[in-house]
């Protein structure tokens, strides 16, 4: 199997039936086969991070089917979510949601200890992610002593330390300034490139979707290309 990534007729609605109802997701599909990356690009409010949540097993739809890697994750156990959500899958966010108290090195490593990682391992991969991403020197900081381009490389070694199939960032770059923004966002797409990642990013930046392999835009609760 290499669709990476397979969304079928997904549904999702809030506030079924009640004032306010909002069916956000209105039977969509989506496929992202290994090694592409592919770009959301929406309007506020038109469900961008309710796509997120689903694809990334951290929410369900009303209905349709999640496939990761070619496994239904739709109706399997909370506990078999949670492994493929550690194993398969990688996520960055606007903002780092570093542990304030551990340094850029620990950020990394305890993800990898909490999937079955030994801790020399888990250092090694940590210190090599740091590397790639040019932060070798700063492996000891914690995320209080980086600047915000450091600080979101290190949530995106993070996001990379299990060796995911598929890496969903929701504005991995939105809280940097342009020019940095566009650094990071380039170191990023190389260690995606080299590992050959699968990648579903939200961006508002139409110069960094345009720098993807597709430009997906969610209007009217499906994708249009
Ligand atoms: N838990 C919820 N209960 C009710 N309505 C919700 C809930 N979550 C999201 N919504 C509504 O569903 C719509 C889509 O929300 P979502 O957060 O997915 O949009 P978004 O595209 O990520 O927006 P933004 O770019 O502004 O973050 C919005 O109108 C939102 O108000």
């Amino acid at each position: 199997m290499n669709d990476v990534l397979h969304l079928e007729m997904l549904e999702k609605c809030y506030n079924r039936g009640q004032p306010g109802e909002i069916s956000v997701l209105q039977g969509l599909n989506l496929t992202i086969p290994r090694g592409q990356v592919a770009a959301l690009v929406a309007p506020s409010g038109a469900g961008k991070s309710t796509l997120l949540h689903i694809a990334g097993l951290l929410d369900t739809p009303d209905s349709g089917r999640v496939l990761i890697g070619g496994e239904d994750l739709s109706a399997a156990s909370d506990k078999r979510r949670t492994e493929a959500r550690r194993r398969d899958l990688g996520f960055v966010y606007q903002f780092h949601h570093l542990l304030p108290e551990f340094s850029a090195l620990e950020n990394i490593v305890l993800p990898q200890l909490a999937n079955g990682v030994g801790r020399r391992a888990a250092e090694a991969r940590a210190r090599e992610l740091l590397e790639r991403l040019g932060l070798g020197a700063r492996a000891r900081h914690r995320p209080s002593a980086l600047s915000g381009g450091e600080q979101q490389r290190v949530a995106m070694a993070r996001a990379l330390a299990n060796g995911p199939k598929l890496l969903l960032a929701d504005e991995p770059t939105g809280n940097l300034d342009p020019g940095t923004s566009e650094v990071v966002f380039g170191m990023l797409m190389e260690v995606v490139r080299e590992t050959g990642l699968s990648a579903l990013i939200a961006t508002h930046n139409l110069d960094l979707a345009g720098k993807m392999d597709r430009v997906l835009r969610l209007a009217g609760g499906r994708l249009v290309e």
